[in-house]
């Protein structure tokens, strides 16, 4: 059999509309049970109104149900042209659910009956299903007198087939509902084993179920208040079981729809039986739609926001939302929702209500909100606020908020009437987590995810407006007026669907008042063919008040029935899984999923960066913290080396002045050798017993003076004194064989330096001294600085930057630097041995005026009256040589000497191998 398709909108999303607050009980009625879960609305005033009840049907004629009730009467309803025979042939049967028969089906509560498969309730009105009477699917239509509807093999064939026990579940389990039983029928099947559709069927059950169950029609009865007996309200008669409406009055005939829910079955059965299996679909990859239509008051808002006892369509399905969710865990989703109403064909956020005015406060002007219209996403407003959500709570609130935004107002009929239609559109991205993965670790382990594949679907829960027919107020009036005008462009629609059944996308649509009011202009994916649609028809068959109100009652009722009728019979459906055309990972695809995934790579790309940024800029920061700490180090080192400097220094000056103490054998008249100096020099000096003063100058050129003490001048006679001067040479030092009367007569012209000379000449000597220890010492310091950058620079490249050539350089120098240190430490020997020769010149000038003194007693006392003492007693060489002329004090101040010179040596030696030693071990 042959289906017809409609491809120009495939991948469209469903068409927006209005949506519900929470109903507000009529006057006769319990208050409606607040709910912290569900939007609360404000309260309304009740409007003055008159009731006004009648539905204005945009048919003109119509076929009388004439089960039991004779021929069926002409009425204003159209009848739709009579159908190609490929038109919809699909469409009905599979739309409705055959009505399980014999004594098997128990439950009231089941799936509802299909007019198509009981052809002895097929009282369809006039007109409507023509389309049903070509081939196996199409419903009977009443035809002339007796035949109300025939039916043929096939639909027997099916008929038995959906009386399986699968299509027996009861809502209320809330597992696979009278919907659930038409899944097989859903026109796509699903690729990834998702549930679409159960292997193994076979072909030929596939082509002919592929638009089944995509259109569900419900019809639902509002309870009267105070009536116990909601199955007979006089006229009317009500067979749940069966889905059939009879109203036996006038005009009256019998209204078969796939569910008939009575004022005995909650919402939960409404939700399982007209709206579940819709759900699953949508998270499956479908678009899908579900709207309440209905006269006022007849609990449209109740059905689609229920009661926090009695949840409603919307909260249910975002339960099962997000129970898919849980339950596929191969998939990853991104949630998003929107909510707008159409208010005097107007179309307002609810999510992004204009902010509120008062007096001062100047009105912001909102963006109008219009409606557009592309081959991606079909018919969409624009620019319209959508919310991302993550749980139910979340999204519940999103839906609280904008119901109180929505237009409401008391109607005789309805304290709280919503008086424009509201649309909560829920967009699901999905994608499978890894492709091709087919266990859950592998999916956890699995951190990548192709771009690409992303499931766009758009699940449209509506809440019209109810019509009414007239108001006491004119804001009522123009809102009735508005609210009636749209309802009619549906009903125009739903009557012309039938009559394009010949003429597919575009070519169809230009027959259809789509553009005629915004309701229809959204709602036009899904009345065309793009989406699974669920309209649950709202009714109340009791009515009390006038005759004219009663009258006017019943035929809004009938008209309702009416289009509950129309509609399955005209909309066809061959939604199919909407796959993002555009997910291929780029920026401008419109799934956020593949758009977040993008950013989250990118994000992630960023702080992998920043991390490593992170990691060098720690490193150079304790790179820093090392040499800062190096340069701590050093400089305690350095303050080390200054310490021992001083006391090397200090040392040195002791030794010094031991070794001058030491040598002046004329201290021991210090009031004549150091009466001119100055305390520090007489308190440094150590004084011998001997008591010489000696001043020595060591610089270049210096000149070591020999002070004859005074005594020994007091005991010369004449007074004369004798001076030795030795000169030294370049080196500083004194020559051994240097000249000993040269320029040593001494300033006094007597031999004997002054005193001022004396201390200027130990000041020189003392400053010359210390110059040499500071540059040996400065020449220490260099030499470990210039290392220790070096070899800290080696350690810290592990050697191997340089290679050995630098290793080598380095000790190298270190070498050279050695070498000239022990160069100078010779220097030093020899400054030490030319001060121990100085030394013992001086010990042997001693002598001599020791001896010469002894030759000037002896002539005294030859003199003073010997005889002939001109007999000259030449000293023996023994007496005359050095160790025999010192005297055993001279001995012990050369020891003192030799002493004080090899600590010194030995200090300086120290000092020099310490200095070096740590460089040579890096
Ligand atoms: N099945 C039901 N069971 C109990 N109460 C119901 C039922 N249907 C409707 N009601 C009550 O009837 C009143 C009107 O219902 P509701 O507001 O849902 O009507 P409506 O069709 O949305 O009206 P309108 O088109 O004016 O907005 C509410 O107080 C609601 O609680």
């Amino acid at each position: 059999m042959a289906t017809t398709t409609f491809t120009g909108r495939s991948i469209n999303p469903p068409p927006p509309g209005a949506l519900p607050s929470l109903p507000m009980t009529p006057q006769t009625q319990t208050a409606r049970p607040d709910s912290s879960a569900l939007p609360s609305r404000p309260p309304r005033p009740i409007a003055n109104t008159k009731p006004s009840l009648s539905l204005k049907q945009p048919s003109t004629t119509c076929v009388r149900p004439g089960a039991g009730k004779g021929p069926p009467k002409k009425h204003h309803m159209p009848a739709p042209p009579q159908q190609s025979k490929t038109l919809r042939k699909t469409t009905s049967v599979g739309a409705f659910p055959q009505p399980p028969k014999g004594p098997s089906r128990t439950n009231s509560n089941g799936p509802s009956p299909s007019s198509a498969a009981a052809a002895s309730v097929a009282s369809l009105p006039d007109g409507l299903p023509t389309n049903r009477r070509s081939s196996s699917t199409s419903l009977s239509v009443p035809n002339g007198d007796t035949t109300m509807r025939t039916r043929s093999a096939s639909a027997k064939s099916r008929q038995s087939l959906l009386r399986s026990p699968h299509a027996m579940s009861t809502p209320e389990t809330r597992t696979p509902s009278a919907q659930g039983s038409q899944s097989q029928s859903v026109d796509t099947p699903t690729n990834d084993g998702s549930g679409a559709h159960d292997a193994g069927q076979d072909s030929a059950d596939k082509s002919s179920s592929e638009t089944k169950g995509n259109v569900v029609v419900s019809v639902r009865v509002r309870p009267q208040a105070g009536t116990a007996d909601d199955v007979n309200h006089g006229d009317w008669e009500l067979d749940g079981r069966r889905g059939a409406i009879t109203y036996s009055g006038k005009e009256g005939g019998q209204f078969v729809s796939d569910n008939v829910f009575t004022a005995n079955d909650n919402n939960a059965k409404v939700y399982d039986s007209a709206a579940k299996r819709l759900v699953r679909r949508v998270m499956e990859g479908y678009h899908g739609t579900v709207f309440a239509y209905g006269m006022t008051g007849t609990g449209k808002t109740f059905s689609m926001q229920g009661t926090a006892s009695s949840p409603g369509v919307i909260p249910l399905a975002i339960t099962d939302i997000f129970s898919f969710i849980r339950e596929t865990p191969q998939r990853e989703f991104l949630l998003r929702v929107s909510y707008l109403e159409i208010y005097n064909e107007k179309i307002n956020d609810l999510l992004s209500p204009p902010p509120p005015t008062g007096p001062g406060m100047q009105a912001v002007p909102q963006e109008e909100i219009k409606l557009r219209e592309d081959s991606k996403r079909g018919v969409y407003a624009t620019p319209l606020k959508e919310e991302i959500v993550q749980s139910p709570n979340q999204l519940l609130r999103v839906i609280a908020r904008g119901d109180n935004s929505r237009r409401v107002a008391g109607t005789q009929f309805n304290a709280r009437s919503s008086r424009s239609h509201a649309v909560v559109q829920i967009v699901v991205e999905s994608r499978e987590r890894v492709p091709g993965g087919s266990s859950l670790q592998e999916n956890k382990r699995a951190a990548t995810i192709v771009p690409g594949g992303v499931l766009v679907s758009t699940l449209s829960l509506i809440d019209l407006a109810g019509s009414e027919r007239a108001a006491d107020s004119k804001e009522r009036r123009t809102e009735g007026a508005h609210i009636n005008k749209s309802l009619l462009t549906l009903g125009t629609v739903i009557a012309r669907l039938s009559e394009s059944k010949g003429k597919e996308g575009a070519e169809r649509d230009k027959h259809l008042p789509y553009r005629d009011s915004k309701l229809t202009r959204l709602l036009q994916p899904a009345l065309s063919g793009n989406s699974l649609v669920s309209i649950l028809c709202t009714i109340s068959i009791g009515s009390t008040g006038s005759a004219a109100n009663v009258s006017t009652h019943i035929n809004e009722t009938l008209n309702t029935l009416k289009f509950a009728s129309r509609a399955k019979n005209s909309i066809v459906s061959h939604a199919k899984k909407a796959e993002e055309a555009n997910a291929g990972g780029d920026a401008g695809s419109r799934a956020l999923l593949d758009r977040y995934r993008n950013e989250i790579q990118e994000l992630r790309k960023q702080l992998e960066a920043k991390t490593k940024e992170e990691a060098s800029a720690k490193d150079a920061e304790e790179e820093k913290a090392r040499e800062a700490e190096e340069k701590a180090r050093h400089e305690e080192q350095m303050l080390e080396l200054q310490l021992a400097r001083t006391a090397l220094k200090e040392r040195i000056e002791h030794l010094n002045r031991l070794i001058l103490s030491s040598k002046s054998f004329g201290v021991n008249n210090p009031s004549r050798s150091f009466s001119g100096m100055g305390s520090h020099y007489r308190n440094s000096v150590v004084s011998t017993n001997e008591g010489y003063a000696v001043s020595v100058r060591s610089s270049r050129a210096s000149e070591l003076t020999l002070e004859v003490p005074p005594h020994l001048n007091r005991t010369s006679s004449g007074g004369s004194a004798l001076s030795l001067s030795l000169s030294s040479h370049s080196n500083g030092l004194v020559g051994e064989h240097g000249s000993e009367d040269n320029d040593s007569l001494g300033e006094n012209g007597d031999g004997t330096a002054s005193a001022s000379a004396q201390i200027r000449a130990l000041h020189a000597d003392l400053a010359d001294k210390n110059r040499y220890i500071i540059t040996l010492e400065k020449r220490l310091l260099q030499a470990r600085r210039s290392s220790q950058p070096r070899a800290s620079i080696l350690m810290a490249n592990g050697g191997s930057d340089d290679g050995e050539g630098g290793v080598e350089a380095v000790l190298k120098e270190k070498d050279e630097e050695i070498a000239e240190l022990r160069a100078r430490l010779d220097d030093k020997d020899r400054m030490l041995n030319a001060l121990r020769s100085a030394a013992r010149k001086r010990d042997i000038a001693d002598l001599k005026v020791d001896t010469s003194v002894e030759r000037t007693r002896a002539q005294a006392r030859r003199s003073a009256g010997s005889t002939s003492s001109s007999v000259y007693t030449r000293p023996s060489a023994a007496a005359m040589s050095p160790a025999y002329t010192l005297s055993p004090g001279s001995e012990k101040r050369m020891r003192n000497v030799e002493d004080a010179t090899r600590t010194l040596n030995g200090m300086i030696t120290e000092r020099v191998e310490k200095k070096v030693s740590p460089v040579d071990a890096k």
